[in-house]
């Protein structure tokens, strides 16, 4: 298992843990609550909730049974600690950090998830970002979840936390592992060079590179019509399934989108335009609601539509489906808020 136990920022977060558990007994116990073993979501024994428990009890109730292992305090960093990058104050540097989260540990992961999260500070803050039914899990993805099947349960989720996926999007994928196994295959083979592709052309602003240079992106974006026309006549997919599928291709689609409207940009052309890259953020959008690369797309379109005469109409539609997003990134309905985090959105596809 290719789990990096030397990681320092995991080991800062091990010596912050043990001094803590060492004097406060009952974070130790509320911490040992959390999963600490590699095992699927059916074979683990689920937790006790005592520390949800109102009002909130002395640590003398809890025994002094527990006692602080470090070895047992890294395997829980390893499954549930939560990482990330964050800007600082002045946005000009970035700061890794690796913190545990009590209460957002007990969420299970989807692929298809429900509620996104947001760190500030010390706190982690978790809300819908989409409609939730009454008694409806709670879901948030531990790994980016656009990406096929293939990728998804190879490069994160078996790596890092050593479970298989059950969750229905993963099942529906699952049972078309036959008929999409040669272009999964591809996507899996071509990622990585489609992206340093388009991470070079990002980098050479003085003097952009033609279409041409392109030939992985060019590869990369056949997979995606491949998939889409088999998924048009797969029979007994629901509409939301096919969307499922369709986001997890869509890095296949947008890496050469970019790519055109990067080059157009460069070169002083007339903007350009494709409507299937509605479809492609509807996709997103039902599939991992509340996702900063979704509004980043949405403020793009916006931007490329306001260029277009004929488009306007799109543009206002693809306008109120940023809004939509932003509650579900943010948690924040205020539309001004809103166009002015769009704006920033952008700063991700720095060419814009
Ligand atoms: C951070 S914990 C989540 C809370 C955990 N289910 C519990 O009861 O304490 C992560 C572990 O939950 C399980 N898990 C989470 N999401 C899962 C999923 N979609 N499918 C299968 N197992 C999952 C895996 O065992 C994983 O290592």
């Amino acid at each position: 298992m290719a789990m990096s136990y030397d990681d320092p920022h995991r080991v800062l977060l091990l010596m912050r843990l043990v001094a803590r558990a060492q004097d406060d007994p009952l974070f130790l116990k509320q911490m040992y609550c959390l999963a600490h073993t590699q095992s699927s979501q059916d074979e683990m024994e689920v937790p006790s909730m005592d520390f949800l428990a109102s009002p909130p009890r002395s640590p003398s109730d809890y025994g002094t049974d527990v006692h602080v292992d470090p070895s047992r305090i890294m395997d829980i960093i390893m499954l549930n600690s939560f990482e990330g990058e964050f800007k600082d104050d002045n946005q000009e540097s970035k700061t890794w950090f690796c913190g545990l989260y009590l209460i957002p540990s007990l969420i299970n992961h989807s692929c298809h998830r429900n509620a996104s999260r947001l760190i500030v500070g010390g706190t982690m803050i978790l809300h819908a970002a989409t409609d939730i039914q009454k008694g409806e899990e709670i879901t948030i993805t531990y790994i980016s979840t656009v990406a096929p099947l293939e990728l998804r349960h190879k490069s994160s989720l078996a790596m890092k936390f050593g479970f298989k996926c059950k969750c229905k999007r993963c099942i529906v994928e699952d049972s078309l592992r036959h008929s999409l196994s040669d272009v999964s295959e591809m996507y899996c083979n071509l990622h990585d060079k489609a992206f340093d592709e388009v991470r070079k052309a990002i980098s050479l602003v003085s003097h952009p590179p033609t279409e041409s240079s392109f030939s992985a992106v060019a590869q990369f974006r056949s997979i995606f019509d491949r998939v889409s026309s088999r998924i048009r006549s797969e029979y007994g997919l629901s509409e939301i399934e096919r969307k499922w599928i369709m986001a997890g291709y869509s890095s296949a689609y947008l890496g050469k989108w970019l790519i055109r409207g990067y080059i157009a940009r460069f070169s002083k052309k007339p903007a350009i335009w494709d409507d299937t890259i509605v479809e492609v953020v509807e996709a997103l959008r039902t599939t991992i609601p509340g996702l900063p690369h979704t509004l980043s797309l949405i403020t793009l379109i916006v931007a490329i539509t306001q260029r277009l005469e004929n488009k306007h109409e799109i543009g206002k539609d693809v306008f109120k489906m940023g809004l939509a997003e932003c509650s579900g990134i943010y948690g924040n309905l205020r539309s001004d808020v809103c166009i002015k985090l769009m704006e920033k959105s952008t700063e991700v596809i720095p060419f814009f």
